[in-house]
């Protein structure tokens, strides 16, 4: 079958141009990738939007009230039929600080530099390296 499903996934960025820091989330489940960092973000419903998906995934995952930005450049395969897409994200003015309030037991704010001392999930180390090709590049 040629059925995909996108996953949707933040670029959630704090501060401005190439000193932002990027959040990444530590899976507390499944086993096989409990422990292993990723972009916060999760599965597109049927007739969702890209935009409105990752909105509800992060108010659902981390209790944030975010705004998308300009996706970023590229699609990545998961484990078939998932896609992996990433869309870059903010905090809008008043929410919550991020919690890992589902499917995460650890979250951090990385700095530039500190980007690699993660352990990224595989399938999320290309569309990491992406988003650190367009940071910097101004929202839609
Ligand atoms: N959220 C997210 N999931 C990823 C990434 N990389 C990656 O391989 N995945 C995989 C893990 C899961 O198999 C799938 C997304 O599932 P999920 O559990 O986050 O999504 P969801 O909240 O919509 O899940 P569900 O409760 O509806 O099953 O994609 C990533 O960077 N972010």
């Amino acid at each position: 079958m040629s059925e995909r499903i996108v996953v949707v996934a933040a670029a959630l960025l704090d501060g401005e141009g190439d000193g932002a820091r990027l959040l990444a989330a530590r899976r507390s489940a499944p086993p096989e990738v409990a422990g292993r960092w990723e972009l916060p973000g999760g599965k597109v419903e049927p007739g969702e939007t890209l935009q409105a998906a990752l909105v509800r995934e992060l108010r659902e995952e981390l209790g944030v009230d975010a705004e998308t930005g300009a996706p970023v450049p590229g699609e990545w395969p998961l484990r078939p039929p998932y896609v992996l897409r990433v869309l870059t994200a903010r905090l809008r003015p008043g929410s919550a600080a991020p919690r890992p309030l589902e499917d995460h037991d650890e979250l951090r704010w990385l700095t530039p530099a500190e980007i690699w001392d993660v352990d990224w999930l595989d399938q999320d180390v290309p569309a990491v390296r992406e988003v650190l090709a367009v940071r910097g590049v101004p929202g839609p």
